[in-house]
């Protein structure tokens, strides 16, 4: 756990990433995200998603889903972005090769022309596991890496990379956001000895060695950060491992990891603007930006389910939490810390952690 990035190298990073509100920026710049996901059974999880990139404060929020899920989050809120792209075999029936093929080519067509605006991408919420969409979704991935644009795994994404690792093993942008039972079924898969284990071979991990275990499914991922949910989030990147055991909230309704997943897309791409900016005058980097914002949306999505919990008890729903996200009670958890942290020790330009092997190829895509 040592040689690496500390908490209190990270939370001060908050203060210097979070977007100013000023007149002179404009629509964007306070970050462009977009969900792959939504389809006939799920239509909650993409959009609980997107409205808390936005209430995070976020400019810009859309979701590529089916076009039968479309309809249906459209009327949720005028404020998403919805493209009804995506197919699944449900409404295609089943289809040959060559068909595939040119349903692939059709979604990727429609998918690629958008892809480079957004500054964060994540793949999976509500997404389904048909196997049509997710050949597709495996596409998508490949050309948002090509693109060096920031991923964030959940929900359906993690059992698409649980099949296919390699999707984004070594992809230094990649943020996976497992809960309990995607991180056990990712050990089994990649720490595991071997590749087939069935559920029932799930190897349990008491809470002592989770972060261990985190840590060496991180790296042997090749770099990517992990945000292991549960009753405290652990967090990895193969080099060091932090945890967020803010107490959140004893209601476990669904859609409060779609809650997580939009906050630190929201971060993710506001560190992407940072990073980016920090390294073009020739300042010295700190940290990894993908480690700083899965903190940062950990703590962020624990406070407001507290305070959720405050008011509504056990009639809690996500509902509640996202309401939550930008209060200022909820917003305190960051910057108390940083406020301390800050007086105590901190020039944020002399951090001597190494720069990221791919902040120049960041910086040449914005
Ligand atoms: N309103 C919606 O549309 C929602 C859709 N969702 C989507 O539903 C799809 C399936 O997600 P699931 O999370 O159900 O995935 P899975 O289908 O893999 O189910 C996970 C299972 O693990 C169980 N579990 C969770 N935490 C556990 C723990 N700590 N210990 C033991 N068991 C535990 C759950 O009860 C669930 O049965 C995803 O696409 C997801 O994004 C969810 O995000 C919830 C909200
Ligand atoms: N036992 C717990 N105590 C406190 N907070 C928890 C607990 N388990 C999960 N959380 C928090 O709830 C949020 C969502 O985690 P959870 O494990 O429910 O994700 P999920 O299963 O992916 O959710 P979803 O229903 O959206 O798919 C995270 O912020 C996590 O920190
Ligand atoms: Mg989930």
């Amino acid at each position: 756990m040592d040689g690496g990035l500390k908490l209190q190298h990270i939370l001060p990073a908050l203060q210097y990433v979070v977007p100013v509100l000023a007149p002179e920026r404009h629509k964007g710049q306070a970050g462009k995200v977009a969900v792959i996901g939504g389809c006939r059974e799920y239509t909650g999880a993409p959009y609980f998603f997107a409205i808390s990139a936005l209430k995070m404060g976020a400019d810009l929020a859309h979701i590529f889903c089916t076009a039968g899920a479309a309809t249906v989050i459209k009327s949720y809120s005028p404020e998403i972005i919805v493209h009804p792209v995506l197919h699944e075999s449900y409404d295609t029936g089943e289809l040959g090769g060559k068909e595939r093929v040119d349903v692939k080519d059709k979604v990727m067509g429609e998918v690629s022309k958008w892809l480079e605006r957004f500054d964060c991408i994540v793949i999976g919420p509500g997404l389904g596991r048909d196997s049509l969409l997710l050949d597709c979704v495996a596409e998508i991935i490949v050309k948002a890496k090509s693109l060096n644009i920031p991923l964030v795994l959940d929900g359906d994404g993690l059992f698409l990379i649980t099949k296919e690792p390699e999707l984004v093993i070594g992809y230094p942008f990649a943020t996976l956001t497992p809960n309990v039972t995607e991180h056990k079924r990712l050990v089994a898969k990649i720490l595991g000895e071997k590749n087939n284990e069935a559920p029932g071979n799930w190897r349990e991990v008491s809470d002592e060695d989770l972060p261990g275990q985190l840590q060496a499914l991180a790296k042997k991922m090749g770099g990517v950060t992990i945000v292991q949910k549960g009753k405290t989030d652990y967090i990895s990147d193969g080099k060091t491992v932090v945890s967020s055991d803010y107490f959140g909230s004893p209601r476990r309704c669904g859609g409060q990891g779609d809650v997580l997943s939009g906050c630190t897309a929201c971060f993710v791409s506001w560190a992407r603007d940072f990073w980016s900016k920090a390294d073009s005058e020739g300042r010295k980097i700190c940290s990894n930006p993908t480690m700083v914002s899965a903190l940062a949306g950990s703590l962020l999505c624990r406070k407001a389910a507290a305070n959720a919990f405050a008011q509504h008890k056990r009639s809690t729903v996500t509902g509640n939490i996202i309401e939550c996200l930008g209060h200022r009670l909820t917003l305190c958890i960051l910057f108390p810390f940083v406020a301390i942290l800050c007086t105590v020790w901190i020039n944020f330009s002399h951090f001597d952690y190494p720069a990221h092997p791919q902040i120049h190829a960041w910086k040449e895509s914005t």
